[in-house]
């Protein structure tokens, strides 16, 4: 299993088509969408407003069932899964949103903890101990016990990839995560998510409007109108 996952992508998507809605109202957002990504790559995805990027990555995580075509994640095609088998396939996500999505009622590290919660297997000491740890690897060792509100949009937003990756995803998905941030944080938090994710060997997935951090891809896919337009190895720019 581990060798075979080694060499088949880690998200391998076929003829992979999406609609909303039912009868006339339904409205087809993705087309014919094939994207295959292997084991630690970290590929971006650009594209207008409106183009289908979120729901690619909704699909993907497992968030939205896939209707027609192929999306096997992890070697598990999730095309017709059982909505217990998506659950499943969550667990193997981080996730890091535009607005951090952090509990105001909880302090940075309860909020890290909550990333390995979900998967009942540490006890409350392992859980705080590994928090902290990866909470000092993001450069927030002084703010452990500070509530997520007297922390600034960057600090926030580290704590969020501190909870995505705590539990070692073996896929981060990202949506717009500078987005609500200036340019030296967003820099900084992405600089952030590329070392972790290298050092894990996770593979990322990561939607985009900001121009500045693009050279953080291994690869770069474009959306437009549903298709996906570019899907070529990118020229480092340096
Ligand atoms: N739950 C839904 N029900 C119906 N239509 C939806 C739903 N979610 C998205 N859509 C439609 O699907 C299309 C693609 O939306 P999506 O959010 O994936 O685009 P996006 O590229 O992520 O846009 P943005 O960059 O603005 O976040 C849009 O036309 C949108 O209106």
């Amino acid at each position: 299993m581990e060798n075979n996952q080694n060499i088949t992508p880690v998200i391998d998507i076929h003829n992979l088509d999406h609609s909303f809605g039912q009868g006339e109202l339904r409205k087809q957002v993705l087309f014919d969408i094939n994207l295959e990504i292997n084991r630690g790559e970290i590929v971006l995805m650009t594209g207008p407003s409106g183009s289908g990027k979120t729901t690619l990555l909704t699909l993907v995580s497992g968030l939205r069932s896939p209707q027609s075509g192929s999306c096997k994640i992890l070697g598990k095609e999730l095309c017709g899964a059982s909505s217990a088998k998506l659950v499943q396939a969550r667990r193997n996500n981080g996730y890091i949103f535009q607005a951090h999505n952090l509990h105001h009622s909880l302090t940075a590290s309860q909020n890290v903890q909550m990333g390995l919660e979900v998967h009942g297997k540490y006890s409350q000491r392992e859980m705080r101990d590994r928090a902290i740890a990866i909470l000092e690897e993001v450069g927030l060792a002084d703010r452990v016990d500070y509530y997520p509100d007297s922390l600034s949009g960057g600090q926030k937003q580290r704590i969020a990839i501190a909870r995505a990756l705590v539990a070692h995803p073996a896929i981060v998905l990202a949506d717009e995560p500078t987005a609500a941030l200036d340019s030296k944080s967003g820099r900084d938090v992405v600089n952030i998510m590329q070392r972790l994710a290298k050092e894990q060997g996770s593979t990322i997935l990561l939607v985009t409007h900001d121009d500045r951090i693009l050279d953080i891809a291994d690869r770069i896919v474009h959306m437009e109108d549903g298709k996906l337009v570019n899907n070529s190895v990118k020229q480092k720019v340096f």
